[in-house]
């Protein structure tokens, strides 16, 4: 399969201090990918390697599947990237802005300034120098900007930052619509994360320069839903406890020794003296799940690898 993105023990310095630890992640079509870490995790230098901004010290990247300098010089042509500011000049109308970016990407078709303010929803603003633009016009401005090439992938580096509730509506909408009607790829990075947890399809949990976690809005859900999360060896016997002594069936057993119960939550107490009457041998009782956030910090205050 070929990824959009693909990335393989990607390794990046400033001076002695490794900013990213050997990445690797794959990103596949179709989907909206939150790039999701603390201040300073390395979210913007990944972003950045991928767009060609700046290059690895080790590692390996590739582009829809394919690599080497020339390949990928070619593949960033498919890529529409706002990366820390909108690269926006203040003295110019937003159509202005456009025609300098099209012309810098060597793109003929001038229809396509208009259509991608229409599809921002900047199709009005006429005259108005981008300088007295609000700040969620700019970063709408500034995603046009990404999208005048017709990108298949889009990276996006904190778009709804310093954004009205409002505006951040807006650029969910259209993120939204550009992957559902153009079948963009996106990466997008926030710290809004009720507001990534409504755009994105998977996550990217990053962390001191290493991925510490990938998965799906799925999977997500799954560790996100309140559970009772009981760690035992004997699963197929704690199973029958469950079913025999709670009379439920509202439970999931993990490939990992795990066994989530979904109800009984008020009733921990109870869960608990059956499981110890039965004389199964738990190494672990918790109740768990609840927000991207929350599973966000359990992820990173474990130091989880896998
Ligand atoms: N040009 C640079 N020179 C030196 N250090 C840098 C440079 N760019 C990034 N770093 C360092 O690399 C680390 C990762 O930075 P990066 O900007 O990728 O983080 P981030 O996850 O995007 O953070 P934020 O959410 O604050 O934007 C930080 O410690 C940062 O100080």
């Amino acid at each position: 399969m070929d990824y959009v993105l693909e990335t393989e023990n990607l390794s990046k310095d400033f001076g002695g201090f490794r900013a990213l630890d050997q990445v690797s992640v794959k990103l596949e079509a179709g989907k909206i990918y939150g790039l999701i870490g603390q201040n300073g995790a390395g979210k913007t230098t990944l972003m950045r390697l991928a767009a060609g901004l700046s290059f690895p010290a080790q590692g390996s990247l590739s582009l829809f599947g394919h690599q080497g300098e020339k390949e990928l010089k070619e593949e960033r042509k498919r890529i529409g990237c706002m990366i820390e500011y909108p690269g926006i000049i203040g003295n110019m109308s937003a159509k202005e802005n456009l025609r300098v970016r099209r012309v810098l990407k060597g793109i003929p078709n001038k229809e396509l300034e208009d259509e991608m303010l229409e599809l921002v929803g900047l199709s009005n603003t006429g005259k108005k120098k981008a300088k007295n633009f609000s700040l969620g016009m700019k970063q709408r401005l500034g995603i046009a900007d990404a999208l005048i090439g017709n990108p298949e992938f889009l990276i996006l580096d904190e778009p709804v930052n310093g954004l009205d509730p409002l505006g951040v509506v807006e650029i969910r909408r259209l993120l939204t619509e550009l992957c559902r009607d153009r079948h963009i790829t996106i990466l997008i990075s926030s710290h809004n994360l009720p507001e990534l947890y409504q755009i994105a399809t998977d996550y990217i949990i990053i962390h001191k320069g290493k991925i510490l976690k990938t998965l799906s809005q799925e999977q997500l859900d799954e560790n996100c839903k309140r559970h009772i999360r009981i760690q035992c060896q004997e699963t197929a016997k704690l199973a029958a406890v469950l079913e025999e002594g709670l009379g439920t069936t509202d439970y999931k057993v993990m490939p990992d020794g795990v066994v989530k119960l979904y109800d009984h939550l008020d009733q921990q107490d109870q869960v608990a003296a059956i499981l110890y009457k039965n004389g199964l041998a738990v190494t672990g009782f918790s109740l768990e799940g609840d927000s991207l956030e929350n599973y966000f910090i359990s992820v990173i205050g474990g130091g989880q690898n896998d």
